[in-house]
Formats: C-alpha cells, structure tokens, sequence
C-alpha cells in the first residue's frame, strides 16, 4: 500500500541556540498509507500539534524528512509550499477558523476561488459537499448565525471542496458536546471511506480517537505506542483505547 505521508528521523527543536533547547520531537518515524485514518493521541506537552504542524507544513523541523504523496515539503519554497497546501491538503481545528464577514457559501468555497476555479465548478463543488455535511439550508448565512456544531461542518466541507488527498485535524471535536462530536465524527469516518481522503487528527479524547483505524500515542516527544483497531467493532476499540489510556496517564 502506498503512503500518503512518510515521515523519518523528524526532529523538532524548540529555542535550538539557546542556552535550554527544548526537544518537542525526537527523532518521529511515522507512515500514513493513502486511505488510512490516524489519530494521534498523547498527554499535554507531549509534542502532539507541533507533530502535526510541521507533516501540516505550517512549520518547519529541525531535520529530518517530510514526504507527503512522495514530495518531500520541507525542500519546496514558500510559493511552492503553499501551492501544494491548496491542491493536496485541508484542514479542520478547533477554532473553526471560518471568515465572519463571508457566507457559509463563500467560507466552503474557499480554497476553489483561492486556485481559480471557473464560478460553475465552484457552485457544484460546494453543492456537493454541503449535501453530503447537511448544510444546504446555511448556504446563504454568515458564520455568526451558526451553532458550534454547523460552525464545524462548515469547516469540515471547506477542508474537504477542493478533494484534498489527505485532511488534518487538530482536535476537530474539541469545541463540540458529545452530540456534535459523534456526528462530526461520522461525517469524518464517511469523507475517509467514501472519498478515500486519508486523514491525520490530534485529539485528546478517547472517543474521537476510537473512529480511527490506527492511534498513534506520544509521550515527551516520541512515538511509544501504536494501537490497530483491524477488525474490532468503534465501541470494541474504544474500550481498548480507555483501557490503555489508564495505564498510560497514570
Ligand atoms: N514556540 C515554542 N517555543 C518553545 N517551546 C514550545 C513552543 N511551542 C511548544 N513548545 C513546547 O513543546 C512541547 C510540545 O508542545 P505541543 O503544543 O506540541 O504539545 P501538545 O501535545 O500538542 O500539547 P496540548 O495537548 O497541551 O496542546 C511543550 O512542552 C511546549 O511547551
């Protein structure tokens, strides 16, 4: 199978030249085959969105390789860079991140009208996405006019128009009761199996973590423990995965 993204030796330090360096990330092997759903998990501080901030592109390591969809990002230039964010990548975190002075429309629509995109194939794009996330009727709102949980699909539909290859999320159920979480999960699990988008998340809550099919657990900046959910029922695995978090936080 082949991998969407393929990390190797990632170190991440933090205030390198200082007198007190701080090691966030040790030397990360990690691979993501094109389909799969990861999670990663992992007590406070334990290097979690710095992890994914640097496979996201939004910030450089130290050393170490970075290769999504076989290009290695960290040896692209800032106009590059940013160019395969739009077509290859979407983004789902917490804060919604969502333009108050632009429709619901206009926030899905985004990263199209960024590459260009005829208005036509906009218009389907966006239609498309907001039947599959139930957001037909706030089409024509202003994000102020959403609850949290539309907030997040309509987060969840811009991170998904323009058909990324692969979508990361920073705790992408982290503003919502546990209603919304399990249905934006859902929505997540659906986009994964249905549009074969591969997905990366942090998120510190077991539950969301149990939609996955492999969580990976950081602890002072390295990989200690991986858990395959193979052919075990979400409630199964989720059962496993609090089992684990017990001994793993103590
Ligand atoms: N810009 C920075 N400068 C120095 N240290 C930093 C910086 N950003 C993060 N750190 C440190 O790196 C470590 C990892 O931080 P990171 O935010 O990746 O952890 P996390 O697992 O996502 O935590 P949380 O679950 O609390 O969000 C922490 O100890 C943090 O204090």
């Amino acid at each position: 199978m082949k991998n969407v993204i393929d990390v190797k030796n990632l170190n991440l330090t933090y205030n390198a030249n200082s007198q007190k360096p701080f090691y966030a990330l040790k030397d990360v092997n990690l691979q993501v085959t094109d389909g799969d759903f990861v999670a990663i998990m992992g007590p406070s501080g334990s290097g979690k969105s710095s992890l994914l901030n640097v496979l996201a592109s939004l910030q450089a390591p130290t050393n170490g390789e970075v290769l999504i969809d076989d290009q290695n990002i960290w040896q692209l230039n800032a106009n590059q860079l940013a160019k395969f964010r739009g077509q290859k990548l979407g983004f789902i975190f917490q804060e919604y991140n969502l333009i108050e002075s632009l429709s619901v429309f206009d926030n899905i629509a985004l990263p199209l009208s960024l590459a260009k995109a005829p208005t036509a194939t906009i218009k389907a794009a966006v239609n498309h996405v907001a039947t599959l996330l139930h957001l037909t009727e706030q089409l024509n709102k202003f994000p102020s006019e959403l609850s949290g949980g539309q907030k997040q699909r309509v987060a969840a539909a811009r991170a998904l128009v323009h058909q990324p290859k692969l979508i990361f999320g920073d705790e992408p159920t982290g503003a919502l009761d546990s209603a919304n979480a399990r249905e934006m999960m859902n929505y997540l699990s659906k986009i994964n199996a249905e549009q074969h988008i591969s997905i990366l998340m942090v998120t510190h809550d077991g539950f969301s973590a149990s939609f996955a099919n492999k969580i990976h657990f950081l602890s002072d900046g390295q990989i200690v423990q991986t858990l395959e959910r193979g052919n075990q029922s979400r409630e199964t695995f989720y059962r496993a995965v609090l089992d684990f978090l017990g001994t793993f936080e103590e």
